[in-house]
């Protein structure tokens, strides 16, 4: 309990204290804020009066200057932070810090550097293989050897709320996309960088990576379908990808900490996981196709950790800079978490409440993807949510 009257399994209670960035009318600029419960503290305020020594690590209009502070700082802002939404002696000095999130504008978190697309459900995998490759394996003959990645397009990542023009391309025959999807997604955000040349061992990873964020992949599967071999997603996917405004540290996901799935072939040495701490991660997703929901996804069930992907990007001497945002792939463990799984290629359209039917997605939805996970004690870490609506 903290004195903000935040009950414990809020999801935005005093343990998880996530980041972002957003502006008022009152005060237009952007900069770091962190929730808890309803509200935001304005961070860069409240440590000028209560911790002036961390100012620098909180400044900016964006996330990364606490992104590139590493792991001592990201502790001790946290340890902070902490502090002042428990004990009871701080409700004056933060109180006058604090905003109603309702009246704040969430800008996007962090300047992306560059954004790798990972393919780590093995469900999804499959489903996919199934849909698309009819008559072959559906897995890939690499798919358990390494993670499977692309590079994306880090310009045209946007903050959750930002409007998604329905893209037009050749599928085969010009035009807008007429099988627009979703793709839920776990998205790991990169603080601290690494140097050319050296790969970063997995064991390392929280000494990298600063949190999460939830992802929203849209994919026009039409245009995707007819551009991408021989060498992968290119338009299909880079016109938009949206993410949630709050950045969860890796700290509050300490209790959410779980084996990943059994592996079924044995591991090169940079990749074995099986003798370090696990990175698998209990977080509970929901997806809603306007309000109803429509799938809920485990990440629990991936096969691939946020550290494998981490250290699958780094194993040939690639460097990890600030901002680096790489996301797990679609998560269908549980349930799918895109359409093109749910209505398997279109053939089974999703029948909603409302009696509408959906393949893919129309002008005007509006879809939502959240997702909690536990912490200690019975509290509940939230990750807020990814929101975008199709526009013709
Ligand atoms: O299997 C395919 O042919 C295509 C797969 C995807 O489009 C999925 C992708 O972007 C990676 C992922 O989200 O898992
Ligand atoms: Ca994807
Ligand atoms: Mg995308």
């Amino acid at each position: 309990m903290s004195w903000l009257d935040v009950p414990v399994d809020h999801p935005f209670g005093p343990a998880t204290l996530p980041y972002g960035v957003f502006s008022t009318a009152a005060d237009p600029h952007p900069r770091v804020g962190v929730a808890i419960g309803h509200q935001i503290i304005d961070l860069p305020a409240a440590v000028r009066r209560l911790a002036p020594g961390l100012a620098s690590a909180v400044a900016g209009p964006s996330l990364n200057a606490l992104l590139a502070a590493g792991p001592a700082v990201w502790a001790e802002v946290r340890a902070q932070l902490t502090t002042w939404v428990t004990e009871e002696v701080y409700r004056d000095l933060l109180g006058g810090h604090l905003v109603a999130a309702g009246d704040a504008v969430m800008h996007l978190p962090f300047t992306v550097a560059d954004y790798v697309d990972f393919y780590a459900s093995e469900q999804h995998a499959t489903n996919l293989g199934r849909i698309l490759r009819p008559g072959q394996e559906p897995l890939t003959a690499n798919w358990k050897h390494l993670p499977i990645g692309y590079h994306g397009r880090a310009g045209t990542v946007v903050v959750s709320g930002t409007d998604i023009v329905r893209p037009s391309g050749q599928r085969p025959l010009f035009g807008p996309s007429q099988r627009l999807d979703i793709e839920a997604e776990l998205g790991f955000v990169v603080g601290v960088p690494s140097t050319l040349g050296q790969p970063v061992p997995l064991t390392s990873f929280d000494q990298h990576v600063f949190g999460v964020c939830l992802v929203n992949d849209w994919s026009a599967r039409d245009i995707q379908a007819f551009e991408y071999v021989p060498l992968g997603p290119f338009l299909g996917k880079s016109f938009a990808t949206s993410i949630s405004p709050w950045i969860v540290p890796l700290a509050a996901l300490d209790h959410a900490r779980v084996a990943p799935p059994e592996r079924t072939v044995p591991l090169q040495p940079y990749l074995d996981d099986e003798k370090t701490p696990s990175w698998g991660l209990d977080v509970h997703l929901e997806v809603r196709l306007n309000g109803h929901v429509i799938s809920t996804p485990s990440f629990d069930t991936m096969y691939w950790t946020g550290a494998q992907m981490m250290a699958h990007l780094t194993v040939n001497g690639a460097s990890l800079r600030t901002g680096d945002l790489y996301a797990s792939g679609t998560i269908s463990g549980g349930s799918p978490g895109s359409l093109i799984e749910l209505s398997w290629n279109g053939q089974e359209p999703l029948l909603l409440p409302d009696g509408s039917a959906r393949a893919f997605l129309e002008d005007g939805d509006e879809v939502v993807i959240s997702a909690t996970a536990p912490g200690a004690g019975g509290a509940t870490i939230g990750l807020g949510e990814v929101r975008g609506r199709v526009v013709g």
